[in-house]
């Protein structure tokens, strides 16, 4: 699929999602310039050699500025031009949310809301951003599915996240920007984050330390492979909100806005999940078995309808293809 926008503003371009999401662009022939501050909250020389990467490829520039820096946002904004702005930089992490919740408010709030004004005041063909499947909170009814609703999150985290859709709405209302917040499922996969509990697991068992297993590993996941994930975002570029809903979808009534589920609708029992990776790597866990952490939730399933709609695909790859291919990408990445 080629993406005909050929100036891509993606925010987070050092992180996770980012640094594959700027990669697929860049290979399909877009021009992007990635912002991210490299903020500190994990190794940053892993946001170093991501960047380093997609410095390799043409047509890619950086820009090292943070979202709450609204000259200098604003400044790049105009420089660049773009005509589609992803916007996947923020403070990631539930658990974490409990700890720092200051940096939330900072990152997800203030940031995106300095992005939405440079959208309002110099518009772009379609406004896309993270949102997370931690909005649906309380909610026990699955799978979930984009018109549920979304007032109960369980950290300040998926609370941030629920705001920054809500505020997306008003200035899409306000302002006419097409805007689609995507609803990510528990993302994995090479070049992860070393926060969450793929790679916290492989390097504790590599080094024969016990992981610590919530809720007694009593969860449930729907992992999304981050390739399928990547894929979903740049086919979701070519889904512009318009007046015409499809069938089960999220598009609001009074504006070109929707929020869309990336995720499979095959979740996967934690203990499954570990089973993958002690496979992978040919060797036991140690489980520290412990209770439910503040702000999870125990169980995520995607509903894939509307994502399968608007792109004709959805993710396919199972954790036992994913598990051993991020195990490989660790082998390669820490033991070379
Ligand atoms: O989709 C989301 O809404 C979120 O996905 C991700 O959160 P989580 O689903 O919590 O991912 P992840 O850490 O891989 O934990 C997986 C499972 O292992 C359990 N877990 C985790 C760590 C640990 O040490 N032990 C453990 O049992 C843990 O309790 C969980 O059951 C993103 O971080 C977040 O930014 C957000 O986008």
């Amino acid at each position: 699929m080629t993406v005909s926008a050929p100036r891509i503003l993606v925010t987070g371009s050092a992180g996770f999602i980012g640094f594959h999401t700027c990669s697929r662009l860049l290979d399909q022939g877009s021009t992007v310039l990635g912002i991210d501050n490299f903020s500190s909250y994990y190794d940053v020389t892993l946001k170093e050699k991501r960047t380093a990467l997609l410095a390799e490829k043409s047509g890619f520039s950086l820009a090292r500025i943070s979202i709450e820096d609204q000259a200098a946002l604003e400044k790049a904004w105009i420089d660049f031009k773009p005509d589609v702005v992803i916007h996947l930089a923020a403070q990631a992490g539930v658990r974490y949310s409990i700890e720092a919740p200051r940096s939330y408010v900072g990152a997800n709030i203030v940031g995106t809301f300095n992005l939405l004004e440079l959208a309002r005041h110099h518009p772009v063909r379609h406004f896309l951003a993270a949102s997370t499947s931690s909005v649906y909170g309380a909610n026990t009814h699955m799978p979930f599915e984009e018109t549920q609703r979304t007032q109960t999150p369980l950290s300040l985290y998926a609370a941030t996240k629920g705001a920054t859709e809500l505020i997306g709405h008003s200035y899409s209302h306000l302002y006419g920007t097409p805007m689609t917040f995507f609803r990510f499922f528990t993302v994995y996969g090479p070049w992860g984050r070393p926060d969450m509990a793929l790679f916290k697991f492989t390097r504790a068992i590599l080094a024969g330390e016990a992981i610590d297993v919530y809720n007694n590993g009593a969860m449930v996941r729907d992992f999304t492979y981050v390739e399928d994930l990547a894929d979903a975002i740049v086919r979701l570029i070519q889904a512009v909100p318009g007046r015409v809903a499809v069938e089960g979808d999220s598009l609001s009534p009074v504006a070109p806005f929707r929020s869309v589920n990336i995720g499979a609708g095959t979740p996967t029992q934690l203990m499954d999940y570990i089973g993958e990776l002690e496979r992978a790597l040919d060797k036991t866990a140690i489980k520290n078995f412990m209770p439910m952490q503040q702000g999870d939730v125990p169980a995520t399933e995607a509903s894939s309808a509307l994502l399968k709609h608007l792109t004709g695909a959805v993710p396919e790859t199972p954790p036992s293809v994913g598990v051993p291919a991020f195990v490989k990408w660790y082998l390669d990445h820490y033991r070379s």
